[in-house]
């Protein structure tokens, strides 16, 4: 399949476009291997929204363009040094920020299945990036790492304790206390991505992984993925679940009747309903 990608919206540091029940969110710095800004972030937090709200789109695509004219891909190098300051990125409003992580958490929680599609290198929050996300299929070039402990940052969120989930506690603590780059074969082996493909089919083949789950049932794809996120994340995770309940529960003739019997003053008529066992 050929997706005929239709632009979404106009942003300035990423691309953002539409296909077929799938978006795609492509971060658009190559010169800094797709490092992000604050405003980068605002962005893709703006475009995940989206894709989050319109409910003919069932999949989203993260990737990151290239490769650059020296010949190099970049899925994400993180956080963009250059705008480093006192307390986190510094954008054109001079109020630093750590909004990555507002994003990490709107593609976790988001009901629908988020692909990364990593070519080159993911660094540093650009390796949480690709973490966060439900799927990731790699480039045959792809370069995965953590750099924090050796500039001077981390994160101890889903950057390490999801991450530890995926690779387990010793491959994690590996990958954080040495910051080594693995290739992707590597990141297969430790269960890292869910498949390697040369770099010229990455996108193809992110589409056809979600063309087959756009086949499947939304509300099972959405319940599975809250399923598995309330296991890890606490309150935020129960909370998740059991929005999924009210949702189902507000679909069905028992809440459509009580509720229709508050709005008309009359009693609902709750011998219609079993108490199943
Ligand atoms: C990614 C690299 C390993 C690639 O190396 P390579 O040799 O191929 O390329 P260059 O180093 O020559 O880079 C080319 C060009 O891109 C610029 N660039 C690359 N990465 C960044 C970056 N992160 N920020 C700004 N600019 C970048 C580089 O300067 C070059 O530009 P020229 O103009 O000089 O040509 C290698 O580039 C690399 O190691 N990059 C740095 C990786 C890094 O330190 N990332 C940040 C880690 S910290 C982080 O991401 C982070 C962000 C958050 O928001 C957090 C929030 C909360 C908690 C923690 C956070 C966090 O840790």
């Amino acid at each position: 399949m050929n997706p005929d990608w239709k632009s979404a919206k106009t942003y300035k540091d990423i691309l953002y476009h539409k296909a077929d029940g799938m978006a795609k969110v492509t971060i658009n710095r190559p010169e800094k291997r797709n490092a992000f800004r604050p405003l980068t972030v605002a962005e893709m937090h703006d475009a995940f929204a989206d894709a989050r709200e319109d409910p003919t789109i069932g999949v989203v695509l993260l990737t990151g363009a290239g490769p650059h004219t020296d010949g190099k891909y970049a899925f994400c190098a993180g956080g963009d040094q250059s705008v480093r300051g006192h307390a986190g990125y510094i954008g054109e409003d001079g109020v630093p920020r750590l909004n990555v992580l507002d994003l990490q958490k709107l593609i976790r929680s988001m009901p629908k299945a988020v692909i990364a599609l990593v070519a080159g290198y993911a660094i540093g929050g650009g390796h949480v990036l690709h973490v966060v996300c439900d799927l990731t299929i790699a480039a045959d070039n792809a370069i995965f790492g953590q750099v924090g402990p050796k500039m001077g940052s981390f994160d101890g969120g889903f950057g390490s304790s999801y991450l530890a989930r995926l690779v387990g506690q010793k491959k994690a603590r590996e990958i954080w206390f040495l910051c080594r780059q693995y290739n992707a074969q590597q990141a297969l082996q430790m269960g890292l991505v869910n498949t390697v493909v040369p770099v010229a089919e990455l996108e193809a083949e992110g589409v056809r992984w979600a063309q087959e789950i756009l086949q499947k049932s939304p509300l099972a794809i959405r319940l599975l993925k809250s399923g598995f996120n309330a296991e890890l994340d606490g309150q935020a995770g129960i909370q998740e679940l059991a929005g999924n309940a009210t949702l189902l529960y507000y679909m069905s003739e028992e809440a459509k009747e009580f509720h229709s019997a508050q709005r008309e003053k009359r009693k609902a008529d709750a011998r219609k309903f079993p108490w199943l066992p």
